[in-house]
């Protein structure tokens, strides 16, 4: 199924901050929205599983305006790894992945033996199958991550959301999380700090400045030197992955991109919302 997010306008106590962000998960691919701190990633996402509600403008799943449908459909439909990872369920791992499968039981209705292999199979998958019976508070961040994923995975969802999904996982974990992601064919949309992992991972990027989108593409187009200035402020060459081949960005951690490096030249190829270069948004009103 396929996601469009047309004009969303969202604020927090009547300050805006996404403005008018406009984009398409297209079904069975992995879009990444980037972006740098504070530009309204999360706050986007939220509004796709349906946390917050959008002051203007709309999310369609497969054209439908996901606010015109049950909460229990739209969820059988969306689901979410948000970045709350909440530590306050007085629950197994097991009672927590299981919860994934409430948008599929009438009230009160009990576990049957399929969504126990559900269950099973969706903790096996983040590498948690041992570790069922544990209270879920007593486990590391990256851990309850994988868990909180797991639960994801059990709504059998069309449509995934994660919110930064790698955060507080060591690096095999996150290879094997965009691994098991990249396997899974749904669509899936995903916010992502890492732009290397972003540029190997995802079919087409959107890149978030300000609550706007200033440009979207497929990594390549989009991750170029004058953008990775101009978005986020630093310095970077874009070279070949030398064992696949991806777009490796290369920083500069040395300092920080200064005003002249900054849009100096064009983003040929990029689909942007303006011509050349990405246009950068005033920051949103409030
Ligand atoms: N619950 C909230 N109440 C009020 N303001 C909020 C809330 N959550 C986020 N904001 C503000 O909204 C803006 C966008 O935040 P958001 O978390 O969406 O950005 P982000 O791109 O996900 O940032 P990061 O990369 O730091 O996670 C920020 O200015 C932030 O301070």
């Amino acid at each position: 199924m396929r996601i469009e997010v047309e004009d969303l306008h969202v604020a927090y106590a009547g300050r805006t901050v996404v403005a008018g962000a406009r984009l398409i998960a297209a079904a069975g691919e992995i879009t990444g929205l980037i972006g740098p701190n504070g530009s309204g990633k999360s706050t986007l996402l939220r509004t796709v599983y349906r946390h917050l509600r959008p002051v203007e403008g709309r999310v369609l799943l497969d054209g439908t305006d996901i606010l015109t449908m049950a909460p229990s459909r739209s969820a059988r439909h969306i689901a979410a790894l948000p970045q709350e990872r909440g530590g306050d369920f007085e629950l197994t791992v097991r009672e927590v992945v299981a919860m994934g499968r409430t948008p599929y039981k009438r009230a009160f209705a009990g576990e049957d033996a399929t969504d126990r292999d559900i269950v099973a199979r969706a903790l096996r998958d983040v590498g948690m199958g041992g570790h069922a019976g544990r209270r879920f508070t007593a486990l590391s961040g990256g851990e309850r991550q994988r868990v909180l994923l797991a639960r994801a995975f059990t709504q059998d969802p069309d449509v995934l959301v994660l919110d930064e999904p790698t955060n507080h996982l060591d690096i095999r974990h996150q290879v094997e999380l965009l691994t098991l992601l990249r396997s899974g064919r749904r669509t899936t949309l995903v916010s992502l700090h890492d732009l290397n992992a972003a540029a190997s991972v995802c079919d087409r990027l959107h890149v978030l400045h300000a609550g706007a989108v200033v440009a979207s593409g497929p990594p390549r187009e989009v991750l170029t030197p004058p953008l990775l200035a101009d978005v986020f402020g630093v310095r970077a060459a874009v070279v070949d992955h030398p064992l696949t081949g991806d777009p490796l960005i290369a920083i500069d951690h040395r300092a920080p991109a200064d005003d002249e490096t900054a849009g100096t030249a064009g983003t040929a190829g990029t689909s942007t919302t303006h011509s050349g270069r990405p246009h950068l948004v005033d920051g949103p009103s409030g």
